[in-house]
Formats: C-alpha cells, sequence, structure tokens
C-alpha cells in the first residue's frame, strides 16, 4: 500500500518542491521594448540585486540564446515567433525548476507576446515594458544598428521598418528616459519582491 512505501518514491518531486528549496516563487519577469530601451542592461542589473538578496534568477537574452539554441533564427516576422516560441517553453522548464528567469526580448507584437503568456502560463508571465522613444534609443544606438537600418543595411529593423506594438496592460511600465538606471532597477525590484518571496 501506498503508506508503506519509502516516502523518497510516494510521489514525484513537485515544482512547490523545488521552490520550498530555493525559497522563492518561481516567475517569467518578461522584459519587452525596443532594441536600446533598456532591456539587457536593466536584466543584468536586476539580476545581481536578486541575487544579492537571496534569491536566484536566471538572464535569458540575445547572448544565451540567439547565439546558442536559436542560432538558425533570422529576423524574419516567422522566425522572430519561432524565437520567442522557444525562449517561452525555456523560461517554462526553468520555471518549472522554481526559478526566476529574466527573459529580455524585443518581442516585438502583441500576438508574440500572448504565445509566451500561453506557453508560460497567465500566472507566471509577468509583463514588463521597457519604455523609451525611439528617437532616445536611436540615439543611444548602443550597437550601431539604427544608423545602418537608416542607411538600409539592415532590412526589417524593429521601430524602423519593422512593427513595434506596445503593451496595452504591462504589469509594470519603465519609462528609461527619465529615470536612471538605480531607479529603474529599485523600482522593479520593489513590484516584484511580493511576487517572488515565499
Ligand atoms: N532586424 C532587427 N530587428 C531588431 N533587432 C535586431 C535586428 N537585427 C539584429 N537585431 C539585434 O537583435 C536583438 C533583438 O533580438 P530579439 O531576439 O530580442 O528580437 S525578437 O524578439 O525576436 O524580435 C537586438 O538587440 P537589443 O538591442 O538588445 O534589443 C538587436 O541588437
Ligand atoms: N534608466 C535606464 N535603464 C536602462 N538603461 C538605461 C537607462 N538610462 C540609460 N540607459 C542606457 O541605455 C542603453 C540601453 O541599452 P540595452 O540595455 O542594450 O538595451 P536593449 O537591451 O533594450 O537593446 C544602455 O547604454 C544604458 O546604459
Amino acid at each position: 500500500m501506498a503508506e508503506h512505501i519509502h516516502p523518497i518514491f510516494d510521489r514525484l518531486l513537485q515544482r512547490e518542491d523545488r521552490e520550498r528549496r530555493l525559497k522563492q516563487k518561481g516567475k517569467a519577469l518578461w522584459l519587452t521594448g525596443l532594441s536600446g530601451s533598456g532591456k539587457s542592461t536593466i536584466a543584468q542589473h536586476l539580476e545581481r540585486r536578486l541575487y544579492n538578496e537571496g534569491f536566484f534568477p536566471q538572464v535569458l537574452d540575445g547572448d544565451n540564446i540567439r547565439s546558442g539554441i536559436n542560432s538558425n533564427l533570422s529576423f524574419s516576422d516567422a522566425d522572430r515567433k519561432e524565437n520567442i516560441r522557444r525562449i517561452a517553453e525555456v523560461a517554462r522548464l526553468y520555471l518549472h525548476s522554481g526559478i526566476i528567469t529574466i527573459n529580455s526580448f524585443i518581442s516585438p507584437t502583441r500576438e508574440i507576446r500572448d504565445m509566451a503568456r500561453a506557453v508560460i502560463g497567465a500566472e507566471d508571465f509577468i509583463e514588463i515594458y521597457v519604455n523609451a522613444p525611439i528617437e532616445v534609443c536611436e540615439e543611444r544606438d548602443v550597437k550601431g544598428l539604427y544608423q545602418k537600418a537608416r542607411a538600409g543595411e539592415i532590412k526589417g529593423f524593429t521601430g524602423i521598418d519593422a512593427p513595434y506594438e506596445a503593451p496595452l496592460s504591462p504589469a509594470f511600465e519603465i519609462r528609461t528616459d527619465q529615470l536612471s538606471l538605480d531607479e529603474a532597477v529599485g523600482q522593479l525590484y520593489a513590484f516584484i519582491h511580493p511576487i517572488i518571496k515565499y
């Protein structure tokens, strides 16, 4: 009878067991915004802040996704969709390990983000709009890509000749043209802390 089986074998390890071990609630924080809006910078600083406060976060961004698992994908509409679908599946695996992912991707359309939300589950998908006007992003031009897009050297660049649809009701919005980096990370941390604390 089940009661006599050694406790180790009495049921499959659950997400809740892992969350108890990590002393946190697994969530997928989903940072969306234009290239240069500040997603990666905020993601990296938030990751460090969470880690220092005892949480166990993991950034997913172009550096560890588009360079690896998604290295065969372009920036066509279909490939962006496949990019985000795979990322959402990866975030879901982390989620069920009790880990907080900080997903930093343009994820340009509502349809794409709705797909990610559906894969991850609406309860666990926290949409964060990293908002700076395109003029500010273009002025920053962190990687020189806006200049290339304006010169026609890159086709289908988000915000220039490919769409970006702002979220209609994000869980949280950060205006990076109005806040310092420290303010932005501080406000985001204050918002998510109650959501992720065990
Ligand atoms: N055509 C085009 N449009 C937009 N962005 C481009 C493009 N080509 C290359 N890049 C660089 O790729 C980064 C965006 O990748 P993402 O995976 O976040 O894009 S998407 O969600 O699939 O739309 C983006 O990085 P971030 O600046 O960090 O957003 C760009 O540096
Ligand atoms: N409040 C802020 N939050 C985030 N980044 C900011 C902020 N203010 C200025 N920046 C600058 O804007 C740039 C954003 O670049 P990046 O993080 O690579 O954007 P993205 O990942 O969205 O393409 C960085 O050079 C960063 O230092």
